[in-house]
């Protein structure tokens, strides 16, 4: 079997189709893959935040068009970057296990790494309407900044100064720095509860064409059942409750001892008001409680 893969070329992309094809390999050794790297319009505009661009995912289904276009047969993508709706004629066939869901503070060796223990007025770069509005309703007091760039952009301007905290996913962190201390700075998790994550976050979703059953199937098969799982419940969720990159929403399914649980969240763009709700479902229907999860947020939300 031969598979050509549609990616972009940021290094993390590249770390990511990495996965991708050890994944398929444990279950097809004989595969044979060619890496196609599209580049994008969010390659090439750097210097703006994300929603100045455009709407979520937009990158993504430029990407995607490979597979349209029959230039690559799959495409490698971070799931949380995917917009609700993606190509008819597509699917998400692939999970890989989720590395962790955590967004981090990120900060150099010698400054404070709690958030609740920042001095007031700390600078902090992030670019993400979902982490400045939760963070805000725990720290209004300290400067939220817009960063842009990639992953190794934001650690540098960290390093440089520029902020005193960044806050990133640590599964992008993780995948592409093997070890922070080598540049003096460090993490630490931001809880759940605190500043809900982002849908998908920590998974990497495999496109491919619907019709290609003999792909889908053994994508089907070299997926996490677990992060599978979890992913179709924040799917669900963030289709139901109708996010796109303007609203500040994060949703999060776990999947331990056989039940589902979902942590989600809501807050408005300026973060003066928040609601968090965390829900307990079974795995046999993750897209029911992601659903449930969505109406009961949006139900509170709309109550007060
Ligand atoms: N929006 C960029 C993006 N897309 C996926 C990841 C991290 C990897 C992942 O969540 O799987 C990141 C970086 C970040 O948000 O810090």
């Amino acid at each position: 079997m031969r598979i050509r893969i549609a990616t972009r070329g940021s290094r993390l992309s590249l770390i990511q189709t990495g996965i991708v094809m050890n994944m398929i390999r444990r279950i097809e050794p004989s595969v044979q893959f060619e890496i196609k790297i599209t580049k994008t319009t969010g390659d090439v505009i750097q210097d703006k935040p994300l929603y100045a661009i455009g709407v979520k995912g937009i990158f993504e289904k430029e990407v995607n068009m490979a597979l349209l276009r029959n230039e690559a047969d799959i495409a490698v993508h971070s799931l949380k970057d995917l917009p609700s709706e993606i190509n008819p004629g597509l699917v998400i066939a692939g999970f890989s296990s989720r590395d962790s869901p955590y967004d981090v503070l990120v900060v150099r060796d010698e400054y404070v790494d709690d958030l609740m223990a920042l001095p007031s007025g700390a600078r902090i770069g992030t670019s993400s309407i979902r982490r400045r509005a939760f963070l805000f309703s725990v720290r209004s007091d300290v400067v939220y900044d817009v960063i842009r760039g990639n992953v190794d952009t934001r650690i540098s301007k960290l390093i440089k100064g520029e902020y005193d905290a960044v806050v990133l996913a640590e599964a992008g962190l993780v995948r592409l720095i093997k070890d922070l201390s080598d540049f003096h700075v460090r993490y630490t998790r931001i809880p759940l509860d605190v500043l809900p994550p982002a849908p998908g976050q920590g998974i990497i979703a495999v496109i491919a064409r619907e019709r290609d059953t003999d792909i889908v199937d053994v994508l089907r098969r070299a997926s996490d059942p677990k992060a599978r799982i979890e992913a179709l419940a924040e799917r669900a969720f963030l289709r139901a409750i109708g996010g796109g990159c303007h609203v500040p929403v994060g949703g999060i399914a776990m999947y331990s001892n056989g039940r589902l649980g979902f942590i989600a969240g809501i807050a408005d763009v300026n973060g003066n008001r928040r609601r968090i709700i965390k829900l307990v479902g079974s795995p046999d229907n993750p897209e029911e409680l992601g659903v449930n999860a969505a109406h009961e947020l949006l139900e509170q939300w709309n109550e007060t």
